[in-house]
């Protein structure tokens, strides 16, 4: 690109971020590899490699490849397919099914900026509602076999965010940008989730993870899911299970996509960490709160680059919260 072309074709100067937070070149790549844990291995009561696999996953990223999921491959590109066909509409169209009501008042569902969801007679009903009960039983699966890791019961975290707990999809479009080093697709977050199952664009990455202190690539993973550990499991499960921070950074010649399923406890429950999981060594981390206090909360701490465990002052104690220290990206954002 020449020069001259940049001016032309650089994103608006709200977007580029300051010199600080911008996406980094991704250090330390070739000695990590993402880790991997096949859902139908885990789900199995005695299969100690697997769930040993899953425990070293949890620990050391807070977030892993889901294989062995059986959802078949023309199933998963047909959700793509349509979302795609979804954000391809002319504004006007997408506009219909938007998330502000009357220019002022937000809602969870519809097509905006933040929290994007389907329209229904585009990603039509019965594939999108497929989708939602085979994630819902990876996602069941993956809460027994941590619950397993913990020695509780299998029921444990499903008990503990209550049995209608509900899964938002939020359907993401992220547009070539001339120049992915200016700007983030999506600003570094933790998911306010117990889980976040994501299905991933096949063609074009973005995924990153913040692993000691430095950005890391997911890389593309075709048919298979990443679970990405939410801050509604740090609480529960006292911070022994961590919400990792990610990001997006944008492709300059590729749009891209993604699904991403939020698990989240009944709005009407109180949450916090299990007395199961506190004693004399391990005080609680965090204090109990209302999810839907938390949920209203989310959205702010997001503007605010934070996560809501510390932006409601729900955290007690500072230990959950290691991984970041030394990282100026994040706490400059
Ligand atoms: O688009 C992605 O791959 C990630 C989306 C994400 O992290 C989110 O929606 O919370
Ligand atoms: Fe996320």
């Amino acid at each position: 690109m020449v020069a001259a072309d940049v001016g032309l074709v650089a994103p608006p100067s709200r977007y580029v971020l300051s010199e600080e937070n911008r996406p980094t070149t991704v250090a330390q790549q070739a000695k990590l590899v993402i880790p991997i844990v096949d859902a139908s291995r885990v789900a199995m009561p005695d299969d100690v490699e697997e769930a040993a696999k899953l425990r070293s996953a949890l620990q050391s990223w807070g977030l892993f490849v889901v294989t062995g999921h059986g959802m078949p491959k023309e199933f998963l590109d047909e959700i793509l397919e349509a979302t795609r066909k979804f954000f391809h509409l002319p504004l006007e169209e997408k506009q219909k099914c938007g998330n502000v009501i009357d220019g002022v008042k937000f809602q969870n569902e519809g097509y905006g900026i933040d929290r994007i969801d389907s329209d229904e007679q585009i990603l039509d009903w019965d594939l999108l509602h497929e989708y939602t009960l085979e994630s819902g039983r990876v996602t069941m699966d993956v809460l027994k076999a941590m619950a397993k890791l913990l020695n509780q019961e299998e029921g444990f975290f499903i008990n503990m965010v209550g049995e209608r707990f509900k899964s938002y999809s939020r359907f993401t479009y992220y547009p070539p940008c001339p120049r992915p080093d200016l700007v983030n697709g999506l600003k570094p977050h933790t998911d306010k989730s117990v889980i976040t199952l994501l299905l991933m664009d096949k063609d074009v990455g973005g995924f990153q993870v913040l692993k000691d202190g430095h950005w890391v690539d997911v890389p593309m993973l075709g048919n298979d899911l990443l679970v990405v550990v939410g801050e509604g499991m740090e609480i529960v499960s006292n911070a022994i299970f961590k919400a990792p921070w990610h990001r997006v950074v944008t492709s300059a010649d590729k749009e891209r996509l993604s699904l991403a399923m939020f698990y989240q406890p009944e709005p009407e429950r109180i949450i916090g960490p299990s007395g199961m999981l506190v004693h004399e060594k391990r005080p609680a981390m965090f204090k109990n709160s209302l999810v839907q206090t938390l949920a209203d909360g989310y959205w702010d701490a997001f503007a605010a680059g934070g996560r809501t465990v510390d932006f409601l002052n729900v955290r007690i104690n500072a230990e959950a919260d290691a991984e970041l220290e030394g990282c100026a990206v994040v706490a400059n954002n």
